[in-house]
């Protein structure tokens, strides 16, 4: 056996074993390294298996995460490949994000079963998700929806809205881009009304500090502007401790050396809306996004994000 084989740890959803194919691919390219030199490990993870509740409530955080950071910290594997929004801001210690590769589409789609966008859907038809900030999002442009639970991957998803379970659903035009199928959208929802989730599009890199082989090998692969504003919605998610019961959403967007922050919270029947937004220097990242989180706090009150913790 090859004692100097790269073992990659990933869940085995075909999206999340795109995703670490991906960054097999990159990390050959970039390092002139051959397929064989890898070793792509699937680790099932408690979001995998637990397929009857909504993630809300699960409540736990690092759902898809903490079996794979484990593998990572005895040694098993020795990087692990995540998508960001699935990742707590707060990692255990050993572990960082070392790498973010470019972000992909940050957006989410709306899917119909038999109508074309999401204002066409009949009055008080039914809408499977089972994410808190989607069906915030989606009752405050259309209350009379019926919002119900959609969990399971992708594909199941998709299974459950043909045989009509639900008349529409919502997903990451990211993930869908990866698996090749991003045909199936039916509208493109636009991040000003619809934002995404904290981290949505960007795939990264975790591995054990001070990792010497690890580190170099990863920093090759990281894409400095989608690490800004990473480095900014995850600030802002940390400074609001992340509550997976509060709707909260927001994107972070670099041009050159300036950066851009909108970021909403919701009550989950899309009623209340708190929104802020401001701009500064890309270097700033973390500060911006921490100074946001603190602000959209003050704005929306205590009370706001006690009221269903
Ligand atoms: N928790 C599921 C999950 N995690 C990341 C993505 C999409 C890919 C991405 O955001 O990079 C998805 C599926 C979805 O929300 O449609």
């Amino acid at each position: 056996m090859q004692t100097d084989m790269v073992k990659i740890g990933t869940r085995g959803s075909a999206l999340a074993m795109a995703q670490a194919a991906e960054v097999r691919a990159r990390l050959m390219a970039a390092h002139g390294l051959p397929e064989e030199k890898f070793e792509i490990v699937v680790i099932s993870t408690a979001g995998d298996r637990i397929l009857d509740r909504p993630l809300a409530q699960v409540g736990g955080k690092g759902l898809f995460t903490k079996e794979i950071e484990e593998a990572l910290l005895d040694g098993r594997i020795d990087l692990a490949v995540h998508s960001s929004k699935d990742m707590p801001t707060v990692l255990p210690d050993g572990l960082e994000i070392s790498a973010f590769l470019e972000r992909e589409d940050v957006r989410d789609v709306f899917i119909g079963r038999s109508v074309a966008s999401l204002e066409h859907l009949a009055h008080g038809a039914k809408l499977g998700t089972s994410s808190l900030r989607r069906q915030a999002l989606v009752l405050r442009l259309r209350p009379d929806l019926e919002v119900g639970m959609f969990r399971g991957n992708v594909q199941t998803r998709l299974r459950k809205l043909e045989e009509g379970v639900a008349e529409g659903t919502l997903l990451a035009l990211a993930g869908l881009k990866r698996l090749g199928m991003e045909h199936v959208a039916s509208e493109v929802m636009d991040p000003a009304r619809f934002p995404p989730a904290l981290g949505q599009g960007a795939i990264c890199i975790e591995s054990r500090i001070g990792d010497a082989r690890i580190g170099p090998m990863v920093a090759a692969i990281h894409h400095a502007p989608t690490g800004a504003e990473l480095a900014c919605e995850r600030a802002f998610l940390g400074t609001l401790d992340g509550s997976c019961r509060t709707p909260i959403a927001g994107l972070a967007r670099v041009e050159g050396d300036a950066l851009r922050f909108h970021g909403m919270v919701l009550t989950p029947d899309g009623r209340e809306v708190h929104e802020i937004s401001d701009e500064g220097k890309a270097i700033d990242a973390a500060r911006i996004g921490a100074s946001l989180g603190a602000a959209i706090r003050e704005k929306a009150g205590t009370r706001f994000f006690e009221s269903w913790t």
